[in-house]
């Protein structure tokens, strides 16, 4: 990006002319503006004090570059990993969708600021505390402005250094690959999967690309085989180590729960493929090798209190291949502290539906990293590895100019083929994610099979009603009620005891209630105590205080001492001995952690989640409850990651008519300059002297 000449600008000047009457605004006016803004909730104060903080460090900064400040920051927390500047200067509430009562004096500041954007630049690039990420030398700023030059974005700097991480990493890891026998790989892949003659085996190519490649991405739907496939890339990476018995496998999920879950699915897939191979390879072995997965904050080791890390790039993880599932909630801090951490030499294979909500926190990786799964856009050389390895011409409709294919498409593969979701459950996942609000609905009001369901405009005591009255058609916490009444006698053993807390668990992980909104009637609160009301009344638990026997929890902050992760779910339920006081009861796949009621700060009462928080979790019977007041929140991936949480039947409950619809049609956008970098980065190697494009690497041995 060049800087703005004064000439250039007077070109743009006579596109908008300001009004005549508009006095340009001072740092002072708008730092009162944003103040205002604050108290009306419109920003928030951490928004605000970014910006005068700002002006404190730089007396000459800019009004625009205050205001931008704020809104960068406001972004941030809305988990865009920055601010689209063209945009804001052409159409601020294209950028902040405030409410209209808010437009007027959004509007009102907006003529009182430079235009055009080349303004907007050259007044931000005037300060110290902003670096022009193309000219300007690095001096630790706190703010980047960085994009290209038609588009340019604004970032606060770690998050700058962030994509470019990520970026930088994930380009060269794929264009790593590593030898294979292609030949061999074949072998192996007809053994491992059956033959499909009339349909492109997606899975047999999954497995083939990650195994050549330092980097992959396997993406898919719920059922779609991500785990059915990485099993056999295992499989396949034991039978192909020259020492196997030196490989050192690690599997990690952002929450316990689906650390637990990756890690029970990827054994029983194992065992299944150890009888259909007859013996050919030790797979028992290889399941041992394997070990317990981990959330990725108990991988990296997090410490308390700090955003650093125990293994970085200076200490790297000891590990030669790490499998990562539910990948969509990674966010972009998270996905360059763990990219840092990997040796070299490991390969990383990441899991995950691209169409699922992205993490609360900034960014939106794994979205970004599938924008083109669905094209493909593979070269001539991936082609012609997965014909040699896999064994299947690629579709030509997959197919992309070496010149324009990223590096990143040829290490990743879309499934397409649910073998869980076919039914109803699955065509209304499809038409949502698809933005056919109209088959969602017909779907939805024909109640196809009595798998779905649902209810308009009822009040908040029909959704709980639906949660705990008796006779359902469908389960809901009745059945975690009956389990916990079948309490063992004080004097059974400890086995009954410990028999009794893991049905209690089991029961209450068949039905959930999944909130867009933490607040208000039809949110996770209104709703938690709606439920404990509910339940109390009939008997079920006695609420006394905070802590009663049967209060399910969430963990809602990592404490590594305690061995408890964000997200897990626990139920407090009385020890086996008498008198024993209450216990958090966590289920570790086939193991069970209790911890003391008092040593749990940071936990919540989970009848009701937000589904957010539910991602990595599937329960028989979901209900999804829709908030007239979700604004923003109420989107396409939401509702769709809700419904995928339901495996035998969902029930959308919605508190006015219309709330569907209008959330199927609003897919989440998240601001990202992660693609460009990508971009920008393989455009690099290209040209490096000696470097091979993505068409000419060799990755195989025939
Ligand atoms: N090629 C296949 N042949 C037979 N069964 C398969 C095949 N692929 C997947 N399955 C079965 O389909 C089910 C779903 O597979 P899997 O659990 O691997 O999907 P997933 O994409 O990991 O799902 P989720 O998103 O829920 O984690 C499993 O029971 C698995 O054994």
């Amino acid at each position: 990006m060049r800087p703005v000449d004064d000439l250039t600008l007077d070109l743009f000047a006579d596109l908008a002319p300001r009004a005549p009457e508009a006095v340009p605004a001072t740092a002072a006016e708008v730092l009162d503006i944003l103040r205002g803004w604050s108290e009306q909730g419109l920003l928030r104060h951490l928004d605000t004090a970014m910006a005068r903080f700002v002006a404190a460090q730089d007396p000459e900064a800019a009004p625009a570059l205050l205001v931008a400040t704020a809104l960068l920051v406001q972004m941030e927390g809305r988990g865009h990993s920055c601010l689209p500047l063209a945009l804001l200067v052409a159409d601020p509430n294209a950028v902040l969708a405030w409410p209209a009562e808010a437009q007027e004096e959004l509007h009102a500041l907006w003529s009182r600021l430079p235009r055009p954007l080349a303004r907007w630049q050259q007044a931000l690039a005037r300060s110290p505390l902003l670096r022009v990420a193309a000219h300007a030398p690095d001096q630790g700023q706190p703010l980047v402005l960085g994009g290209p030059a038609h588009a340019p974005l604004l970032y606060l700097r770690r998050y700058w250094d962030y994509e470019r991480q990520v970026a930088a990493q994930i380009t060269q890891r794929s264009m790593a690959v590593v030898p294979v026998e292609a030949a061999e790989v074949k072998q192996w892949l007809d053994r491992m999967f059956a033959p499909t003659p009339e349909a492109f085996d997606w899975q047999r190519l999954a497995c083939a690309i990650a195994l050549r490649g330092r980097f992959s991405v396997i993406t898919g739907g719920p059922g779609t085989g991500k785990t059915y496939t990485v099993a056999r890339l295992l499989a396949l990476l034991f039978a192909t180590a020259p020492e196997p018995e030196r490989l050192r496998v690690a599997l990690a999920a952002p929450t316990g729960k689906a650390a637990a879950r990756l890690k029970q699915s990827i054994d029983a897939s194992l065992k299944q493929l150890d009888s259909s191979l007859g013996g050919l390879l030790d797979l028992e072995a290889l399941v041992q090798r394997v070990g317990a997965a981990r959330t990725l904050h108990s991988l990296l080791g997090a410490r308390p209190d700090t955003r650093a890390f125990a293994f970085h790039h200076g200490q790297p993880l000891d590990v030669d291949v790490l499998i990562v599932d539910e990948a969509s909630m990674i966010h972009l801090e998270m996905m360059a502290a763990l990219l840092d951490a990997l040796p070299p030499a490991a390969r990383v294979v990441f899991l995950g539906d691209k169409d699922q909500l992205a993490s609360v926190e900034a960014g939106a990786v794994l979205g970004d990293l599938c924008r083109s799964a669905e094209a493909g856009h593979y070269t001539s050389a991936t082609a012609a590895y997965a014909l040699a390895a896999a064994g299947q011409p690629l579709p030509a409709a997959c197919l992309a100019d070496a010149g324009s294919a990223l590096p990143l498409a040829q290490q990743t593969v879309m499934l397409r083929e649910s073998r869980r979701f076919g039914g109803p459950i699955g065509q209304l996942a499809q038409a949502v994610n698809t933005g056919d609000s109209a088959r969602a609905l017909a779907l939805l009001r024909a109640a196809e099979g009595g798998v779905l369901h649902m209810r308009e405009g009822a009040p908040p005591q029909a959704v709980c009603q639906l949660a705990v009255a008796r006779g359902q058609a469908a389960v809901n916490y009745q059945a975690f009620v009956q389990a916990l009444a079948a309490r063992p006698a004080l004097t059974m053993a400890a086995e009954a005891h410990t028999a009794w807390v893991r049905s209690v668990l089991t029961a209450f992980e068949r039905f959930r209630l999944l909130c867009a909104v933490r607040e208000g009637d039809w949110g996770v609160a209104g709703l938690n105590r709606a439920i404990e009301k509910a339940l109390a009344e009939q008997g079920a638990i006695a609420p006394r205080g905070e802590w009663y026997a049967g209060r399910p929890v969430m963990v809602t902050r990592n404490d590594a001492a305690l061995g408890v992760y964000n997200g897990d779910i626990g139920v407090a339920l009385p020890g086996a001995m008498a008198g024993s006081g209450l216990r958090v009861y966590f289920m570790d796949g086939p193991a069970l952690r209790a911890v003391g009621v008092s040593r749990l700060a940071h936990v919540e009462t989970a009848f009701a989640m937000t589904v957010h928080k539910s991602q990595g979790s599937e329960f028989e019977h979901t209900a999804l409850v829709l908030s007239a007041h979700a604004g923003s929140v109420l989107g396409r991936e939401l509702v769709y990651t809700g419904i995928t949480r339901a495996r035998q039947a969902f029930t959308l409950m919605s508190q006015a008519p219309g709330l569907l619809a209008s959330a199927i049609h609003s897919p989440t956008q998240r601001v990202s300059g992660l693609l460009g970098f990508l971009e920008q980065q393989a455009g690099q190697a290209r040209e490096a002297p000696g470097s091979a494009a993505p068409d000419e690497l060799a990755p195989w041995v025939d």
